[in-house]
């Protein structure tokens, strides 16, 4: 399992599919050095999705053996579709950035925490039933992985206590914002704590 040192942070976005969480992740991780990740998935592309960009998309075969070689620091199953974050991806984004964000469910979420403690922060990103459904078919999801998602809804919900900060999307300019000022709290803190 990869050392997190001292002053670095996984930015850790959860929430339900549909609520905005890569939006404003893209959004804020603009005003700052930080990177993000690209899982490992099993899944097919959407028409809208470019591997390498949006997922690594790799056969079960190829997840399978990635697996006994042990290279993810991180994977789950969902409705029986894998998804997996490679360590050794974390490892060289850590190399030139203190700050590395990812997109995960809760149970992803809940492992890297149990993992990296307080250098791992969860920022919750929800919008109610209706605004993430409508938000799905915006960005044209299929109706069965939409349905699928939905199925989910209410068990991530309650995800939202756990996390460190959560945040409502209705306007994701102003979320974005908020969720800046956070981390530029976290810079000021790296500094008091580095600048004596
Ligand atoms: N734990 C974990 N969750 C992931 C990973 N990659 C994506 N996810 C989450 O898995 C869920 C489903 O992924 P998504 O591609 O958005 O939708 P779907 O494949 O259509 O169900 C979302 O909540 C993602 O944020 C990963 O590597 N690990
Ligand atoms: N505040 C918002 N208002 C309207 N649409 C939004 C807002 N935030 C995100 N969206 C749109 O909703 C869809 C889902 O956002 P996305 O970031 O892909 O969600 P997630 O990563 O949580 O699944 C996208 O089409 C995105 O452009």
């Amino acid at each position: 399992m990869y050392q997190i040192k001292g002053k670095e942070k996984i930015f850790v976005y959860t929430g339900p599919d549909g609520s905005g969480r890569k939006t404003i992740a893209k959004m804020v991780a603009t005003a700052f050095d930080m990177e993000t990740v690209i899982s490992y998935t099993t899944r097919s592309p959407r028409h809208y999705e470019k591997n390498g960009e949006d997922y690594h998309f790799i056969s079960e075969e190829v997840f399978k053996q990635m697996e006994t070689n042990q290279e993810f620091l991180e994977s789950v199953e969902i409705d029986g579709i894998h998804y997996g974050i490679r360590e050794q991806d974390i490892v060289d984004a850590f190399k030139n950035h203190d700050y590395v964000y990812l997109t995960l469910n809760p149970e992803g979420t809940e492992k890297l925490k149990k993992m990296y403690g307080d250098n791992v922060v969860r920022i919750f990103i929800f919008a109610d039933r209706d605004t993430v459904i409508q938000r799905q078919h915006d960005r044209q999801d299929p109706d069965d992985a939409i349905e699928r998602h939905m199925t989910h809804y209410d068990e991530t919900m309650s995800y939202k206590t756990n996390c460190e900060y959560a945040y409502e999307n209705f306007d994701s300019p102003q979320v974005a914002y908020q969720i800046s000022e956070l981390i530029e709290s976290f810079l000021d803190r790296n500094l008091t704590v580095t600048d004596y």
